[in-house]
C-alpha cells in the first residue's frame, strides 16, 4: 500500500459495489518467494468499498498514490467506473501501475467452469471489474484450440448479464481475452509451457497470477506444485482458490493442508465456500452489526433455537459418483451451513479485517460440542412416480453402488457452549430431491412472558413465536414475523410479515457469489474464505460423527423424491422443543 506520506492524486472512483475491506497491499500475498516490488505494484484493480459507511454510501474513491501504490476512501461519487478506466481517462500517469493479472482455470472443460467461473469472469468483465490488463487461461487435459474454448465459454455464458445492453459485445471483447493450453496437471513441463504463454500475454508487466483449480480433489496438491513450481508469478502475486471438498474428515483435510502448504503460504491459499459470497450471508453481519434492534436480542436469553435449512429439489444428476464419498453432511452442512452459523452467532469482530472475523469464526467454532451420533438423523431418496411422472431414486445414478447408504438428507442438533449460546439448539437440515430449492436461516424467538394476549392465540402459543428469516435463496428476503391486531372495532389477533424483499425494494440485479469471490481473490480480500483452522475446527465438530455412522453403517431414513423429507427429522427436532419453521402454512 502506498505510503501514508505519499501525495495523492486525485481520482474518484467505484466499480462494482460489493462491500469488502480489501487489502491492496499486498503485503501478504506476493507470490512464493519475496517480492521487492510488493509496495511498488499493486495489482491495478478497481477498489471496492472498504467499511460499512460504504455499504450506506456504495461508492468509493480510487486513489493513485505518486509512488504507484493505490489507496482508497470512502466518498459520495457515484461513477459506475472502474478506477483504471477513470485514471485513463484524466490521463493520468498510467506507467507507475502497468500490472496484469493471468487467471488461470484449471479443470477448464469441466462443470463448475462452464456453470460458474467463466460466468463470473465475464460478469465481472462486463460491469469493468477486472483491471485493464488480464488474461485468462483455461488449462486441461482434454485437447482444445484457443477458438475451441471461446466457443464453449460463449455457449455456457448463461450468466444474469445474458439480455443487458451491449452483452454480445462485450462477449466478443472479453473471448478475445481467453486462450486455451492443454496439459497434464502432475506435469511441470506442461506448466512450464503454460508460463511461457502467460509470459507473452503479460509482456513485460509486472504480472499477478491466479490459479483456479476447478478440478476433483485428487489432483489438487499435483497442480499446485506444479504451479508453485513452474508458473508462479516471478515479480507479482500469485494466489490460488481451491474448491472443495477439503478433505473428508479432520485427517485427510490436516493432510491436505500439510501438502498445499508444501508449495503455498498460507495466505495464498483461497478455500472457497460459495456460500460466504451469497448477498444474504454477506448482509448477516450488517443486520447484527448495523441494527440496533437486533444484537441486544442475539442470545440465550431472546433466542429459542436457530435453523439452519438447505434444500434442493433436484438429486446427485450427474454428480452421484462425487457424492456418494462425501455425502451430504459433507457437502452442505460441514462447510456451508456450518460457516452461516459461524457467521451468526460469533461475537463482534474488533475489525471487519479478515482476520479479525476470521478469529471470531474460529472462537465460537471451537467453542461447539462435537455433534453426538443422537442429535443427527440422516435420509436418503428414493424413487417415486407422481401424475404419471416418475423420478429416479439416489441408488438409480449409475455412478452410485446399488447399496449405498450414503446420506443426501440430513438433520442435525449442535450446541455452542458459551456464555452467548449456553443451551440453545442449532438445527441443522440438508436435504436433495426434496419438493423446493431453499436456503434460509430462521431465528426462532421466546415467547413473551406473561403476554397480556395469550388467551388470543388460543392453545398454540408457537403461533405467537416472532421469528426472524433470512431468506438466502431463492427470492431473498428477511422477513420477520410479528403478531398484529386485525383492524376493527374487535381484538383479533394476526401474524403478519415485516419484509424487505430483495427484489421488490432493489432493481439491481443480485450478483453471483462466484463473482464476489473471484474478485475478492484477486484484490487479495480473505474476508470470505476459509483459513486452515477454520477448517481444523469445522472438521473436528463432523469427523467423530461421521466416522461413526460409516463404522456403524447407519441405514438412512428413505424417503421419496420431491417430499418434504423424512419423518426423523421432526423427532429429532422434537427433542429439543423445536418445530422446523419452514413447514407451516405461513412459512
Ligand atoms: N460442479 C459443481 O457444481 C461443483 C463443483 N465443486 C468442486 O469443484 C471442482 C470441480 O468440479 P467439476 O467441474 O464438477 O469437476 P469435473 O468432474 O467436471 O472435473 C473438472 C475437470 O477435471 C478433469 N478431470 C476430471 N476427472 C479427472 C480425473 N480423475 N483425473 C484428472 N482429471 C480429471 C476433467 O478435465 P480434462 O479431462 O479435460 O482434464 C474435467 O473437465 C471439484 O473439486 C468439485 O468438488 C464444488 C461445488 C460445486
Ligand atoms: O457446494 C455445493 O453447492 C451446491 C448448491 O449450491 P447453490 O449455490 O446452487 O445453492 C450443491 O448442489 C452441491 O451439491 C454442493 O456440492
Amino acid at each position: 500500500m502506498a505510503a501514508a506520506t505519499a501525495t495523492p492524486i486525485s481520482v474518484s472512483s467505484h466499480c462494482c459495489s460489493s462491500s469488502s475491506s480489501a487489502n491492496y497491499s499486498n503485503s501478504s500475498s506476493i507470490g512464493f518467494h519475496q517480492n521487492p516490488y510488493k509496495f511498488l505494484f499493486p495489482a491495478v484493480f478497481p477498489k471496492r468499498n472498504v467499511s460499512l459507511q460504504s455499504k450506506v454510501n456504495p461508492f468509493s474513491n480510487v486513489v493513485l498514490m505518486q509512488d504507484g501504490g493505490l489507496a482508497a476512501t470512502v466518498g459520495g461519487v457515484e461513477n459506475e467506473k472502474a478506477p483504471w478506466k477513470k485514471l485513463k481517462e484524466e490521463n493520468a500517469d498510467l506507467s507507475v501501475v502497468k500490472s496484469t493479472v493471468s487467471i488461470t482455470v484449471v479443470g477448464a472443460s469441466g462443470d463448475l467452469a462452464k456453470k460458474k467461473i467463466f460466468p463470473a469472469l465475464f460478469a465481472l468483465y462486463y460491469e469493468d471489474c477486472l483491471p485493464e490488463h488480464f488474461t485468462i487461461f483455461g488449462y486441461a487435459r482434454s485437447k482444445m484450440t484457443d477458438a475451441e474454448l471461446r466457443n464453449m465459454v460463449s455457449k455456457t455464458l448463461t450468466c444474469r448479464i445474458d439480455k443487458r445492453e451491449n452483452c454480445g459485445e462485450k462477449m466478443e471483447q472479453f473471448l478475445k481475452r481467453c486462450f486455451y493450453h492443454s496439459g497434464q496437471y502432475d506435469s511441470q513441463e506442461n506448466f512450464v509451457e503454460l508460463d511461457k504463454k502467460l509470459r507473452e500475454h503479460e509482456a513485460g508487466r509486472v504480472s499477478n497470477r491466479l490459479f483456479y483449480l476447478s478440478i476433483p480433489p485428487n489432483i489438487f496438491v499435483d497442480a499446485v506444485k506444479c504451479a508453485s513450481l513452474s508458473a508462479s508469478a516471478s515479480a507479482g502475486w500469485t494466489r490460488v482458490i481451491v474448491e472443495k471438498p477439503f478433505g473428508r474428515d479432520s485427517e485427510s483435510s490436516a493432510a491436505l493442508t500439510k501438502s498445499l502448504k508444501q508449495y503455498l503460504d498460507e495466505d495464498q491459499i483461497f478455500r472457497i465456500d460459495h456460500y460466504l459470497g451469497k448477498e444474504l450471508v454477506e448482509n448477516l453481519s450488517v443486520l447484527r452489526f448495523s441494527n440496533l434492534i437486533f444484537e441486544p436480542l442475539w442470545s440465550r436469553q431472546y433466542i429459542r433455537n436457530v435453523q439452519l435449512i438447505f434444500s434442493e429439489d433436484f438429486g446427485t444428476e450427474g454428480r452421484g459418483g462425487y457424492f456418494d464419498h462425501y455425502g451430504i453432511i459433507r457437502d452442505i452442512m460441514q462447510n456451508h451451513l456450518l460457516q452461516i452459523l459461524a457467521l451468526f452467532a460469533m461475537e463482534t469482530p474488533v475489525s471487519l479485517d479478515a482476520e479479525d472475523i476470521r478469529n471470531e469464526k474460529v472462537k465460537v467454532l471451537r467453542s461447539m460440542r462435537p455433534l453426538q451420533i443422537e442429535d443427527v438423523m440422516i435420509g436418503q431418496y428414493k424413487s417415486h412416480t407422481n401424475g404419471g411422472m416418475s423420478y429416479p431414486g439416489y441408488t438409480d445414478d449409475k455412478t452410485v453402488p446399488k447399496d449405498s447408504l450414503t446420506p443426501t438428507f440430513a438433520a442435525a442438533a449442535l450446541f455452542i457452549d458459551n456464555a452467548r449460546w449456553d443451551g440453545v439448539p442449532f438445527l441443522m437440515k440438508a436435504g436433495k430431491a426434496l419438493h423446493n430449492r431453499r436456503a434460509e436461516i430462521r431465528v426462532q424467538f421466546r415467547h413473551v412472558p406473561g403476554n397480556l394476549y395469550n388467551r388470543n392465540f388460543g392453545s398454540d402459543l408457537e403461533q405467537a413465536t416472532n421469528e426472524l428469516v433470512i431468506r438466502v435463496q431463492p427470492d431473498e428476503a428477511i422477513y420477520l414475523k410479528i403478531n398484529n391486531k386485525v383492524p376493527g372495532l374487535g381484538m383479533r389477533l394476526d401474524r403478519s410479515n415485516l419484509n424487505l424483499l430483495y427484489k421488490a425494494r432493489y432493481s439491481k440485479e443480485i450478483p453471483d457469489a462466484y463473482e464476489r469471490l473471484v474478485l475478492d481473490a484477486m484484490e487479495g480480500e480473505r474476508r470470505l474464505f476459509i483459513r486452515s483452522d477454520e477448517l481444523d475446527a469445522a472438521w473436528a465438530l463432523f469427523s467423530p460423527v461421521l466416522k461413526e455412522l460409516e463404522e456403524k453403517k447407519k441405514t438412512p431414513e428413505y424417503y421419496p423424491y420431491g417430499s418434504r423429507g423424512p419423518i426423523g427429522a421432526h423427532y429429532l427436532a422434537a427433542r429439543y422443543n423445536v418445530k422446523w419453521g419452514d413447514l407451516g402454512v405461513h412459512e
